[in-house]
């Protein structure tokens, strides 16, 4: 983790996005979240979780020792996701990448361990955020320690949300 940077916008090496296809017909609308045949074993989801976060709110920003995060972002309302590249070896060390993804934008974002993430609820009603970690929360029986880094509460964090 490197704190001190000035981050750089740009991609991030290692983050996927995927837009989330939605099947519609007269009753509705169907999208499929993740497929064990289109994703690398090693991100394979251990659990999966929704979260609602209310219009104007964000959560994080949180960066992940060992666990990668699978989120799903398909309304309702819109986020706005900020990621930075806190991995002193990787290719885009540095770069600071926003996305806008939800209702409007469905979408998957794989973000792997190291990548200081964040997201705010952009729209103007509760929005849902759905997550597959390839971690279990607080590991087996919730007995160990959460891999979490919480950057929220730093005064001086580079990773601030606009
Ligand atoms: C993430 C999680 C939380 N919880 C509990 C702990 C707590 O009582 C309540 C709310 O948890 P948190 O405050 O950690 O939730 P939150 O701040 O939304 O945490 C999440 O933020 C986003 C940005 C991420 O990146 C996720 O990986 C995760 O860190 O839910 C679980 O029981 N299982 C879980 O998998």
């Amino acid at each position: 983790m490197s704190d001190t940077l000035v981050y750089k916008k740009g991609r991030i090496h290692d983050v996927v996005c995927k837009p989330l296809g939605k099947f519609l017909d007269e009753r509705g609308w169907l999208t499929e979240l993740f497929r064990s045949d289109e994703l690398e074993p090693s991100v394979m989801p251990a659990m999966a979780y929704i979260s609602m976060t209310l219009p104007g709110v964000a959560r994080g920003p949180h960066e992940h020792v060992d666990q990668t995060d699978l989120f799903c972002f398909m309304g309702p309302s819109n986020f706005k996701v900020y990621l930075w590249d806190a991995r002193p070896d990787s290719p885009s060390c540095g770069v600071k990448q926003v996305l806008y993804a939800g209702a409007d934008a469905p979408m998957m974002v794989i973000v792997p361990p190291g990548v200081v993430h964040a997201y705010r609820n952009v729209g103007l009603e509760s929005g849902i955020v759905f997550n597959a970690p390839n971690r279990l929360y607080a590991g087996e029986g919730k007995r160990e320690t959460v891999d979490e880094i919480r950057h929220e509460e730093l005064v001086d964090s580079p990773f601030q949300l606009d």
